[in-house]
């Protein structure tokens, strides 16, 4: 029997105990759950990680091995069936591995995954993390295993180590259990610090598998990427991560984009909030059916090629990932994989149509099954009639554990095995019929697919370096192929009926689509002038109206604004007839503001930052490096000088709101600018968005240039104090990187001052911002485990 079977029948009777109130119980915990970690934000990953919930309720505790892969757990839990015998037959009929590796491949297959992690090499503090797992945290893990400590005496370290062909040490994989974490102090911290990374963007959760194929796809900068089954984003983020690799050094806009394509709204925008920490200009959110992704023409019917770089992360039966969702094994069925490949084939076919001549394209699933790996690639190297090559990669990542592509497979159906597509024509009757409905010719093997170099395609196994399983291929295209034009040409695309429903994502092209209103570009004389004015936004060339769109209807004043690149405009000005679903766009740079004494109506949002920064000349301040420190650890500091514009006026009795300030008493106790030359700076700072940027020496002292910039944070300049907008997780986790001694101790606050109430509205409105955050991110993370 094997393992968690028999126990699975024990705890089967006890989970008997207390009938109908299971249910609600379940769902009164579930609530428990997601209101504590609503609490504590993004941190919740990593914990989930740790106490993977409902997963972790369900681990046998004498055969599972615990979240970050140690050997013995102690879980008290209900246990997942691990075992399909359907399963077991048909992939030992695949030839997928030698039969002397089978038990091997089994047991991994039961053990849960190790969690992986990897460093946004696009983030601002990438060296430094890196820096820090090295040299301080495995060090430290290092000296602990030869100390011999433990957590409880039974349970031996596993060294922190770097995936080995994970390019520049970005991707970590962790081996502590929940136990370990909990029991020693050194974890414990350790732990504390990746959810404080994870919060702050600097690192991502995801599968080793997962991170495979961007790689294969070598992006560039100047790339032009659909990326066509794309949510819930986490190789979008790598993409733009690629797309930007330059622009960490230079701070320039690349020439390239990523238009990132998902069948299903909600899923667009989990895309949307996952890709929001990139800040890119350079990214259009679509929601079309892969298959039917339009064929973009311009006014005269000339076709708008717009890719050379595609990746199909097809949907799949997602038996891969067994290890993160072992539910699967109690579902698995050889039925799956046979109702899948026909959609798969369409994405892929649909791609391989919008790709342009040279161009590469990467076919990927988290699945084993080679009806939804060999026999797609197959059938798109027929369909393509010798246009595309399938490309051997195996130089590249040579660290990558990887078995070649079969070249020949088994096709089973829920009624059981076919040997060929003669013998299903020639089944009579209605089930053969229906058999035959379900099961495509392209599942099967024949002599043309083994004329072809599949083993050039590469399946990741997970017994062979401890992760999911994973199928890529890789293909380049020579040239346009005969059939292309007819037979691949979808029918156009169905229109979405109009309709004034509600949609939580945006939308549409030309066309109101479900409400919504299509891009437009920002070009009301009044909003430029202000942006121009209040933020100082005069740098030669560029052209507010050019970059920056919204989707306010003319008329009115925008409520988002967001930015765009130059190429990004143009792929939008080209598909004049608006046949893209665009469900999001670039980086929203601004929100409308609704404080009638600000200047402009409009402030920086919190992702925008970076965007705009290098747009800006006003409404930025230079604090000494005490001064920012304090800023970051207090959140606050009192600005012992009125706004512009708002000082009394000379000869004037009464001080003007604002003045008054001074006379508040407790005020007078709190951190304020000390500095006179911080005070001039802030002379010409007007009421409303501002941006407090360290001084040069500061932030060259400290390795704290980014994008060609100095670390700079959004506030709140008020009538009295000047508030940090950025939340807190983020601050601390800046407040980090500053040495012990400059940090300080953050004073207790009262927030009885009327003044600080009124200043604090924008801070509220952030608060809740957050809290939105988070639930959005708990959302993507349950999203994040199905494949479909
Ligand atoms: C395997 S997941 C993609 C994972 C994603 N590439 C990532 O790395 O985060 C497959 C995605 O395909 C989407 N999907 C399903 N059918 C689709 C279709 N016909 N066209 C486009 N996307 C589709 C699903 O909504 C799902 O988000």
């Amino acid at each position: 029997m094997a393992p968690g079977e028999e126990d699975g029948r024990k705890r089967g009777s006890q989970g008997g105990r207390g009938g109908g109130n299971g249910k609600r119980r379940k769902q009164w915990r579930g609530r428990q759950k997601f209101e504590k970690n609503r609490k504590r934000g993004k941190a919740n990953e990593w914990q989930q990680d740790v106490n993977p919930g409902k997963r972790k309720e369900r681990y046998d505790s004498r055969s599972q091995t615990p979240a970050y892969g140690g050997k013995h757990s102690t879980y008290d839990v209900k246990p997942f069936q691990l075992t399909n015998a359907s399963f077991e037959e048909y992939y030992k009929a695949q030839n997928i591995l030698a039969e002397s590796e089978w038990e091997e491949f089994l047991e991994t297959l039961r053990r849960q995954l190790p969690a992986t992690f990897r460093i946004n090499s696009s983030g601002n503090f990438a060296k430094a993390i890196r820096d820090k797992l090295k040299n301080e945290i495995c060090t430290k893990i290092e000296s602990m295993m030869e100390e011999g400590i433990t957590a409880d005496g039974k349970e031996e370290l596993q060294p922190l180590k770097p995936l080995a062909w994970y390019p520049d040490e970005n991707g970590w994989q962790i081996q502590f259990s929940r136990n370990q974490i909990r029991k020693l102090e050194a974890l414990t911290d350790f732990h504390e610090f990746l959810k404080r990374e994870t919060e702050a963007g600097n690192i991502t959760r995801q599968e080793t598998a997962s991170m495979i194929p961007p790689f294969f796809l070598d992006v560039k900068p100047s790339s032009t990427v659909l990326d066509t089954c794309a949510a819930p984003g986490s190789k979008t983020f790598q993409l733009l991560e690629m797309i930007h690799a330059q622009t960490t050094k230079d701070g320039g806009i690349p020439e390239g984009y990523v238009v990132a394509n998902d069948s299903d709204t909600k899923r667009c925008n989990l895309l949307t909030h996952q890709t929001k920490r990139m800040a890119s200009p350079c990214l259009i959110v679509t929601n079309h059916e892969g298959q039917r992704f339009p064929v973009i023409k311009k006014d005269d019917d000339s076709e708008v090629m717009m890719f050379d770089r595609i990746l199909c992360d097809v949907p799949c039966s997602g038996d891969g990932t067994l290890r993160k969702a072992p539910d699967l094994w109690r579902r698995w069925n050889c039925g799956m994989g046979i109702g899948l490949h026909k959609l798969q084939l369409q994405i892929a076919m649909k791609a391989c149509r919008l790709l342009q001549v040279g161009g590469r394209l990467v076919y990927s699933t988290c699945s084993l099954n080679p009806v939804e790996n060999e026999a797609v690639v197959a059938e798109i190297l027929r369909l393509t009639d010798g246009s595309f090559e399938l490309l051997d990669v195996s130089d590249h990542l040579p660290e990558l554990k990887r078995r070649p592509g079969l070249k020949t497979w088994r096709v089973k159906d829920k009624i059981g095995w076919i040997e060929n597509y003669a013998e299903l024509e020639a089944l009579e009757g209605e089930t053969g019929e229906q058999r035959r409905r379900s099961v495509a010719r392209s599942c099967f093997p024949d002599a043309a697919s083994d004329a072809f170099p599949l083993e050039r395609s590469s399946r990741i196994l997970p017994h062979d370096a401890n992760t999911g399983g994973f199928f890529v291929a890789v293909f380049k295209k020579l040239s346009e192929y005969p059939k292309q034009k007819k037979s691949e040409t979808p029918k156009p695309a169905k229109k979405e009926e109009p309709s004034e429903e509600k949609n939580d994502g945006h939308a549409s092209g030309g066309r109101r689509w479900r409400g919504i209103e299509p891009v437009v570009p920002v070009n009301d004389e009044e909003v430029k002038k202000s942006l121009r004015e209040f933020y100082g936004i005069e740098r030669e060339n560029f052209d507010i109206e050019k970059s920056f769109v919204s989707r306010t209807p003319p008329g009115t004043l925008p409520k988002r604004i967001y930015y765009v690149s130059d190429s990004v405009r143009k792929i939008l000005d080209e598909d004049s007839k608006q046949d893209m679903r665009v469900t999001s766009v670039g980086v929203k740079i601004f929100e409308k503001q609704s404080n009638k004494r600000v200047k402009t109506p409009y402030r920086i949002t919190q992702e925008g930052l970076p965007a705009i920064l290098p747009l800006m000349t006003k409404q930025i301040f230079r604090p000494t490096l005490e001064e920012f420190v304090t800023l970051l650890r207090e959140r606050s500091l009192v600005i012992p000088e009125a706004p512009p514009g708002l000082e009394p006026e000379e000869g004037e009795e009464a001080p003007a709101e604002g003045a008054s300030y001074i006379k508040q008493k407790h005020m007078l106790e709190r951190p304020s600018v000390k500095s006179e030359d911080t005070l001039e700076q802030l002379r010409s700072v007007n009421m409303g968005c501002c941006i407090a940027m360290m001084r040069d020496e500061d932030a060259k002292r400290f390795g704290f240039v980014f994008n060609g910039k100095p670390l700079s944070i959004s506030c709140w300049r008020g009538t009295i104090t000047v508030n940090l907008l950025t939340n807190t997780n983020e601050t601390d986790q800046l407040l980090e990187k500053f040495p012990e001694e400059l940090r300080g101790e953050r004073k207790k606050r009262s927030h009885a001052n009327k003044y600080d109430r009124k200043e604090e509205d924008a801070k509220e409105e952030e608060d809740a911002k957050e809290e939105e955050d988070a639930k959005e991110e708990e959302d993507a993370k349950k999203e994040e485990t199905l494949c479909l």
